[in-house]
């Protein structure tokens, strides 16, 4: 029985497990989204999801997706996943590193992913992608050589009792 185990997790498995573990931590009732950023030797160096700034409650803030007061809804005060994880990354610079998240970046998330070098995104859903949000993004992650593909989803499923 000295033989190792094989049904390990992949390393897209594991990162993509953790961004998606992460995005569980969102308080947003529509789209959770979760990400986690690693270094090009697998090492994880942050992580991040869709939330309130420090500070602002999140039983005080709204969670509406539509209203006539754009300022009752979410999307003025919802810091997004990629932006936390790469502004709670405290260890300096984040050139070359990958980044898994579960929805393809928003255009505000690329430029931030472009300028603080990531080099490769690992998506989960394209949810998006006919806005010009997305299509955006695309446009210059292509100018800025960031790769980016789909993660190949494998159907395993992973159990955790907590
Ligand atoms: O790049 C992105 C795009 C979006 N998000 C967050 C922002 C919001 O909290 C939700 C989207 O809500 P919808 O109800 O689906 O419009 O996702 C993100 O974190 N990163
Ligand atoms: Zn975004």
């Amino acid at each position: 029985m000295n033989a190792k185990r094989k049904d390990y997790l992949s390393w897209d498995e594991y990162f993509m497990g953790i961004a998606m573990l992460s995005g569980m931590r969102s308080k947003d009732p529509n789209t959770q989204v979760g990400c986690c950023i690693v270094s090009q030797d697998n090492k994880i160096l942050s992580m991040g999801y869709n939330g309130l700034p420090n500070g602002c409650s999140d039983d005080e803030y709204p969670w509406a997706r539509e209203g006539d007061d754009p300022l009752e809804t979410k999307y003025v005060y919802a810091v997004h996943s990629e932006l936390n994880a790469i502004l709670n990354y405290g260890g300096g610079s984040l050139k070359g590193a990958k980044i898994y998240v579960s929805l393809f970046p928003c255009n505000e998330c690329a430029k931030a992913i472009i300028q603080a070098g990531i080099k490769e995104v690992i998506y989960d859903c394209d949810k998006y992608e006919d806005t010009a949000s997305v299509i955006a993004s695309k446009r210059m992650m292509d100018s800025a050589g960031v790769r980016y593909y789909q993660y190949h989803r494998t159907g395993r499923e992973v159990k955790i009792k907590l």
